[in-house]
């Protein structure tokens, strides 16, 4: 108990936990203290989390990326010892009180006087097991009946809370996915639902509030013989079955009715040995495609192959070359938990940020005429004229963080604003007609079925349906994104926060840009400095978890890619503790 208190110290750190992508693996966990601002005491230690939703001061390590905007929070931790400065925080009998707390969070919620039932998956990490059994015990316990998924994605975790099945026992009343999406296999956390979504911060806070008193109470008694400890109930369900028959319910309709509409298509999908190899056997396999030459089906929480991660450089390489060796008609990749895809066509094509969603909007755009695609900030101008000059569609780029931009297009239809998409250059897209859950496996079934109706309505071509919606897409020559890092122990903070620090430097920039006619600010911009000039444009903004001033590039060359940067590091240069070296050898003449 007092090597876990130490531990703790840190833990379970309430996240809208959206990773850092590019960094992948590397996650050390040191963090600086001063952004905590809640903390509760967790049985000696301490339960601390970071005040989330409004944007302030979060002095995170610079490899790690928590959370800041609103939206489906996770619990996550080190689950698994292993990984040098990296000690376990997330123990058995810190979500074994987490459970408990949930249940107890969920009983007030629904004001039940009955037992819950409350569904329990997980990723294919190494940890998945050990705390499935302890979020078990902590529900059972707590007197509600479990049911065990066993491998699932997150999407169907919230699924479990809408599904009407009595055979498998849904509704749920509330769900618990066991995930740490793409980050190291050393990670795990929480995703908590019921059927109104992902829980957000304010609810987490709580569930983490009542955590801390219950685990205060625990005894070494409690906790050590591992097994199962009320009369509760504890099943097993396949749900993924009934998951994933629905999707393929909604491809045979899509199609007309057709029992196997994906006939002749031979599609590759690429899991990463995450939790969407079941995309090949139980939905492709069904509605008629060949799916030899998928790759990485298998589960296993080491991921020997590449980072589950549509944004990993390295991941896409790997489908596409696994689509161009089959001779495939189409390629699927998934990250860990499955909320995000990306997709390459026969061409090898990779269907991935500005392109993914350009080809999402052709489809909602044709589904919805005129509606209104909400994505984050830093997609290319060529979308916004794709959108609206190609398919008459209305573009609002809202801000980065994938709950920021389903929110946003939440709130516009609740204004009369009617918008049908809302998605992320990271992969993340949610549809309203999908109940705006942000759903990998969903958004692939979209693209199917616009093959299997091409298929329907007899046209051949594999993919090309698809490679033909995104035409006439204007594509940058160089986009490139720069992180500049804000040293958050340099004197030039003067004691304040590094987003204090990081609103000063965009401030100084904005004023800047007032004073050169050769450049114009974009007329509406939700989140830090957009400025159009030299053919290309350049987004500078706070990041949403980290000491970082992200620098979006997009320009027609690299010379004029220069001169944007160059705008941006003459206005930087006075801020001491920006560290500038990856724009200063962006902008270095070749
Ligand atoms: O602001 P940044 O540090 O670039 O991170 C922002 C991004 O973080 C993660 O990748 C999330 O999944 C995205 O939803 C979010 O947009």
């Amino acid at each position: 108990m007092a090597a876990w208190g130490k531990i703790i110290h840190n833990v379970i750190i309430s996240n809208c936990h959206q990773e850092n992508r590019q960094f992948g693996t590397k996650c050390p966990m040191n963090y600086s203290a001063s952004h905590m601002r809640d903390r509760l005491t967790f049985g000696g230690v301490k339960l601390v989390w970071n005040d989330i939703s409004s944007m302030h001061s979060v002095n995170l390590s610079k490899y790690r990326r928590s959370s800041v905007n609103q939206g489906i929070v996770r619990c996550n931790g080190v689950a698994v010892a292993g990984v040098e400065g990296e000690p376990v925080n997330l123990t058995e009998l810190v979500s074994e009180a987490i459970a408990v707390a949930f249940a107890s969070w969920l009983v007030d919620k629904k004001k039940a006087d009955r037992r819950l039932k409350i569904s329990i998956g997980h990723d294919s990490r190494i940890s998945a097991q050990m705390l499935q059994d302890a979020i078990s015990r902590g529900i059972s316990t707590a007197g509600h009946d479990v049911i065990q998924y066993g491998l699932a994605s997150t999407p169907a975790m919230f699924n479990s809370t809408l599904s009407v099945d009595d055979a498998y026992t849904c509704p749920v009343d509330g769900s618990i996915m066991i995930t740490a999406s793409h980050l190291p296999y050393n990670r795990n956390g929480f995703k908590f639902f019921t059927n109104s979504g992902g829980l957000g911060k304010p609810d987490i806070k709580d569930i983490l509030e009542r955590a801390a008193d219950i685990y205060k109470k625990f005894t070494a008694e409690v906790s050590s013989d591992g097994g199962i400890k009320t009369s509760a109930s504890v099943k097993r369900v396949d749900y993924m079955t009934l998951y994933t028959s629905d999707l393929v319910k909604a491809v045979r309709k899509a199609a007309g009715n057709i029992e196997k509409p994906l006939k002749g298509f031979h599609i590759v999908v690429d899991a990463g040995n995450g939790a969407g190899g079941f995309f090949a056997g139980k939905v492709l396999e069904p509605l008629g495609a060949v799916t030899s030459g998928s790759q990485f089906l298998e589960p296993d929480g080491f991921f020997p192959n590449h980072i589950p991660n549509p944004e990993d450089k390295e991941a896409m390489k790997a489908i596409t070359q696994a689509v161009l060796n089959n001779k495939a008609d189409f390629g699927i990749i998934f990250d860990t938990d499955v909320d995000r895809s990306a997709a390459v066509d026969s061409t090898g094509r990779e269907f991935n940020r500005n392109r993914l969603i350009a080809l999402m909007s052709a489809i909602v755009l044709e589904e919805h005429p005129g509606t209104t695609i909400v994505t984050d900030s830093v997609t290319s101008d060529g979308l916004t004229t794709f959108i609206e000059k190609k398919l008459g569609g209305k573009h609002h780029r809202f801000k980065r963080g994938y709950k920021n931009v389903i929110d946003e297009a939440i709130r516009l239809n609740s204004v009369g604003e009617e918008s049908h998409l809302a998605i992320e250059t990271s992969g993340h897209g949610a549809l309203k007609e999908n109940h705006w859950l942000d759903d990998g496996a969903y958004l692939m079934v979209k693209l199917l079925n616009k093959l299997a109706s091409a298929r329907a309505s007899g046209l051949s071509g594999g993919s090309k349906v698809l490679t033909e919606l995104v035409e006439g897409l204007e594509e940058p020559v160089v986009a490139v994104e720069l992180r500049l890092k804000i040293n958050q122990t340099h004197p030039d903070l003067k004691g304040g926060s590094f987003r204090e620090y990081g609103e000063a430097v965009l401030k100084y920039l904005e004023n800047s840009i007032d004073l050169d006619h050769k450049l114009q600010k974009a007329p509406i911009n939700y989140e830090g400095v957009r400025v159009s000039g030299f053919g290309g444009w350049f987004l500078l903004r706070l990041s949403l978890h980290d000491p970082v001033l992200p620098l979006n590039i997009e320009a027609q060359s690299h010379e004029d890619a220069v001169k944007l940067g160059l705008v941006v590091s003459a206005a930087v240069k006075e801020f001491a503790a920006l560290d500038t070296s990856a724009l200063d050898k962006f902008v270095q003449p070749a």
